[in-house]
């Protein structure tokens, strides 16, 4: 697939395999495999081992490997590394355990000194001592400065069988070995170097929360065993259509392929047609749409949200909006509606405030043309380098059918009054790049008795989401309060801990409560809006998602909540939803309330946004039902008290 990086697919050697590891490369880059996973070390380390230490202490070590490690000047890139199985940080003995540490820290760092890319680590055996596997390898991963290291981990209890590493729990939670990852990740601090290798079993859970939340995590690696496979009519190995659908999603994330036992399991087509196979999966993933293509990049990247008030926007960006296939055929659709709701033989005063590079303007005069109406039309844009642009596209296109304006639309003294305001001023929380300052300031220019706006009016919605990918990258911002911030971003690598998103305020216009003081003090665009969400998995929430809605005319509207995204406005690009992030990750047990609280508070020269996160455990009774009473277990800060971290200039 051009527009996909290829596939990168290798295999789980064997102690045997390091014999000749030169000759196994090279014959592995023959066979078509883009790298191989081998042992860390030669056999007899655990002969060695045995003999400095008490054999009580070592007895409970299983039976193993290694006492030489592997060659420093082999083909690094095309290897890929595992730690013994048999080392347990997490052992109930201590000597064990530390010895099984000091393992760790000395393969991590060798295979850091050999320049090995990706280490391999065996999973936890101890469910209720993941905390001590965790610092063990917290400690381990500074013994390496690039490594990334990867803990081999089964999808679910239902896969149990197929790892036999980790202990099987009495209960059977579908998230429970979730649960595991999200206790080594947290102890870890969410490092970014530390991952997750999938074992892909041969019965994929049935519980759809289960994938999702894999797909939020950092998966490095999918292993896959022979068993995995099926067999097809004529005895090739071949993936059943679950798996298919669940590993093409996976490949989203572009991670390595590692398949195992691929010589134990004798199929037609021998050991490489497993090989085969992922590469014929990969490629028969469908081409990216021209939304994909258009968003490609834009997934999961931190964006600051654009101030078009405060600054002024660069061509390139304007350039990006007009892109969008959907936004201004609506923003048409609605100003022909408006216009065709007029006199048809009376003169239609409009304006298009904040015209940018002139979109709406060509919309309009479309529009009226259509519908055989005289309007007169004015097009007022304060940044200086697009108004340029529009003195172009007027000496070329426009004529006198349109008349410029530079200046601020809260300035704007018009000749005469206007019926039609149109404007996109929005961000992705509706108000946030400050629509509602700028509509209420050039209000005063629209005719008392039958002026409108288009858009008529706009809400802001928010959900609780829980995003480790979005969280890691903003800990490794320096800037000082980056948890205060917003950002706009595609989410891609989340889950919604509710299905629902809430709506928390709404801005209407003409706002005709205005009085000229409110201009100055603003109070009036201060909202506060509360909302609750009932989390039926367990989860963690390390922010909100922020959606808009807006009405532009009568039945015409925009939408980016995800619940009606694809419904209302299917391939509508020009906004992204906004992200507020938790300084401190909240763990949110199953059948618990989120409850948010979001203020846009505003001083008269600045807005800001203020939110906080409680969480509330739903008390349920000795019959098993909920009694209604509930618990507050956790709260986050106030983030962004007072506009300390983030703030939109007026
Ligand atoms: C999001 S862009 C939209 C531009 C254009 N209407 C479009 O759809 O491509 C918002 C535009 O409004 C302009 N703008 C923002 N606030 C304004 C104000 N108070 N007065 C005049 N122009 C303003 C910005 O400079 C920018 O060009």
């Amino acid at each position: 697939m051009a527009d996909r990086p290829p596939a990168r697919i290798g295999y789980l050697g064997s102690q045997q395999d390091q014999t000749n590891i030169e000759n196994l490369l090279a014959q592995s880059v023959t066979d078509g495999y883009d790298f191989v996973v081998l042992p860390l070390s030669k056999p007899r380390l655990r002969e060695r081992i045995q003999q400095q230490i008490s054999a009580s202490a070592i007895s409970r070590l299983p039976q193993a490997s290694a006492t030489q490690l592997l060659d420093s000047d082999v083909n690094i890139t095309t290897l890929g590394a595992a730690t013994r199985a048999w080392i347990e940080p997490d052992s109930k003995d201590d000597l064990a355990a530390s010895i099984s540490k000091e393992i760790l820290h000395r393969e991590i760092e060798y295979a850091s000194y050999c320049g090995i890319p990706h280490i391999i680590l065996p999973a936890p055996k101890r469910r209720h001592r993941i905390v001590q596997y965790a610092q063990a390898l917290k400690s381990a991963l500074g013994c390496s400065t690039h490594a990334q290291v990867s803990v081999h981990l089964p999808i679910s209890e239902e896969d149990f069988q197929s790892s036999p590493t980790l202990e099987k729990t009495i209960q059977s939670d579908p998230l429970s070995l979730w649960e595991v990852w999200n206790t080594i990740r947290s102890v870890c601090d969410y490092h970014p170097r530390l991952s997750v290798a999938l074992q892909i079993p041969p019965r994929l859970p049935v519980n759809p929360v289960v994938l999702n939340r894999w797909f939020t995590e950092p998966i490095k690696a999918l292993v896959i065993s022979s068993n995995t496979f099926l067999s097809n009519a004529k005895g090739f190995p071949v993936l059943s259509k679950t798996h298919q659908l669940m590993i093409t999603r996976f490949m989203a994330l572009n991670p390595f392929v590692i398949l195992q036992d691929t010589d134990t399991l004798e199929r037609n087509g021998g050991k490489l047609s497993y090989l085969q196979y992922i590469r014929y999966l990969h490629r028969s993933i469908p081409p990216s749409t021209a939304t994909e293509r258009f968003t490609a990049g834009y997934q999961d990247f931190l964006q600051t949200p654009l101030q078009p008030l405060m600054d002024n926007l660069e061509s390139m960006t304007y350039e990006v909006f007009e892109k969008d296939p959907v936004k201004y055929s609506l923003y048409e659709k609605a100003i022909h509606k408006a216009l065709s709701a007029r006199p048809k033989n009376g003169l239609v005063i409009v304006a298009v405030v904040g015209a940018g590079r002139g979109p709406l303007v060509t919309c309009t005069l479309r529009a009226a043309r259509e519908l055989g109406r005289t309007i007169e039309l004015f097009a007022i844009e304060k940044n200086p380098n697009a108004f340029v642009t529009l003195q172009r596209r007027k000496a070329e296109e426009w004529g006198e059918r349109v008349q410029l304006v530079r200046s601020d639309i809260r300035s704007w003294d018009p000749p005469i009054l206007v019926d039609i305001l149109i404007s996109e001023l929005l961000g992705s929380f509706g108000d946030n790049e400050l629509s509602p300052e700028c509509i209420d300031g050039a209000q005063r220019v629209l005719n008392p008795d039958r002026g409108i706006s288009i858009p008529a009016s706009y809400t802001a919605h928010i959900t609780p989401i829980m995003t480790p990918k979005l969280y890691a990258n903003i800990s490794k911002y320096t800037a000082p309060s980056p948890y205060d911030t917003p950002y706009v971003v595609l989410l891609t690598a989340f889950d919604s801990l509710s299905n629902e998103t809430a709506q928390i305020w709404e801005f209407q216009h003409p706002n005709l409560s205005i009085v000229p003081e409110n201009l100055k003090d603003n109070v009036h665009n201060r909202r506060s809006g509360k909302a609750s969400f009932h989390v039926g998995d367990a989860g963690v929430v390390h922010g909100i998602a922020g959606y808009f809605e807006a009405v532009l005319y009568g039945d015409i509207e925009l939408s980016i909540r995800p619940n009606s995204i694809d419904k209302k406005n299917k391939d509508m690009i020009s906004w992204f939803p906004i992200f507020f992030p938790l300084k401190t990750p909240i763990y949110v047990p199953q059948n618990c309330d989120i409850q948010v609280m979001f203020w846009r508070e505003t001083d008269g020269r600045k807005v800001w946004y203020e939110w906080i996160v409680e969480v509330f455990m739903n008390v349920t009774g000795s019959d098993g039902f909920m009694t209604g009473r509930k618990i507050k277990i956790s709260m986050s800060d106030l983030h962004n008290a007072g506009g300390k971290g983030s703030h939109i200039g007026m």
